[in-house]
This record gives structure tokens, sequence and C-alpha cells, in this order.
């Protein structure tokens, strides 16, 4: 469903699993840090207020999105997380970089979904311009922050369900 007819932030409360005594990795990329920058806060806010706790969310900077799958790689074998949040930014240039960043970002998570027992949820905003950036780091469509923070919380309690 497009984002213009579905807010990120949009969820019900109460089909979202709490999260006390979860250990939440999150890897951020440095490129278009203010709008990554306000991802990683409305995951964090989003965690934090369906009860996971503060020290139970582990933050790592790297310096792009093409480096999110090695960061979430680390963090799963190091630090036993229930889940880890990659949140990126890659937004289209003159050239096919765009294409080749943001294919390598989706393959990666997805090997690592398969390859190990933790769902790694894709927190990345893949845009054609700055501004529909913007629009969905806490403007008018929401934050991709807080979608990946729901996701999170969902699919660790669907992984406990099957443990
Ligand atoms: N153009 C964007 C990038 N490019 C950098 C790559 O992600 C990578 O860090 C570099 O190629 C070195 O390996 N990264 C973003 O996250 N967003 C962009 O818009
Ligand atoms: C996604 C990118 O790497 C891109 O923003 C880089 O810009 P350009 O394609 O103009 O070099």
């Amino acid at each position: 469903m497009a984002t213009e007819l579905q807010n990120l932030s949009s969820y019900d409360p109460g089909s979202t699993p709490r999260g006390e005594g979860k250990k939440i990795g999150i890897v951020v990329s440095e490129w278009n840090k203010p709008v990554t920058g306000n991802l990683l806060n409305g995951a964090i806010q989003t965690l934090l207020k369906f009860g996971v706790q503060q020290n139970d969310i582990v933050v790592e900077y790297v310096p792009g999105s093409f480096e999110l799958t090695y960061g979430a790689k680390k963090l799963i074998e190091k630090i036993d997380p229930d889940s880890v949040i990659v949140i990126g930014c890659v937004i289209q240039g003159e050239t096919p970089h765009f294409t080749f960043v943001c294919n390598s970002v989706t393959q990666g998570i997805t090997e690592l979904n398969i390859l190990h027992n933790i769902p790694v949820i894709f927190g990345l905003l893949t845009t054609n311009t700055l501004e529909q950036a913007k629009a969905r780091s806490g403007g008018r469509h929401g934050n991709k922050g807080d979608e990946a923070a729901i996701t999170a919380l969902k699919m660790i309690a669907l992984n406990e369900k099957y443990k």
C-alpha cells in the first residue's frame, strides 16, 4: 500500500506486543543524518512507549546504508538481540548508484533474516527527493522509525511463538 494511503506512524496499540525485557539493536546510517536522526528518534520513542528499557536499546552508527548489513550482522553475533532494526535514507542522485545501494541493503537484510533466528527490520527510506524523505521521517506521512519499532515488537512475538 502506498505511503500516501497509510501513515507510517499509524498502528493499533492494543495489538502491539509489549517490549519489557527485550533487547533491540539499532544500526543507523550517517548519510542524510538529519533524516536518519529523526527515524532513530521515532524508533527509540516507540520502543520505550511499549516498555523496552533504554539500557536494552543498543545503537551503532555506520557510514552509509551499504554498511547497514555488516553492522546488523555484528550486533546479531555480539549482543544477543531479540531483534535488529536497520535505519537509513537513500536518495536518488544523478547516477545508478542509488539502485546498487538499495538493492544491496535489501538483499543483505533479507539474507540476515534467513541465516539468523533474529528478525532484522528494514527501516530504510529509498526516495527520489529529500522532500519525500522528510515527509516519511516525522512529516506528513509519519515516521518510518515508528513503523520499524512496531514491526520489531510484532516479529519478536512471532519468533517467540514458534521457538
Ligand atoms: N548516496 C547515499 C549513500 N551512499 C553511500 C553508500 O551507502 C556507502 O556508504 C558507500 O558507497 C561506501 O561503501 N548512502 C546512504 O545511506 N544514502 C545515500 O543517499
Ligand atoms: C544513493 C547515492 O549513492 C546517490 O545519492 C549518490 O549520488 P550520485 O548518484 O549523484 O553520485
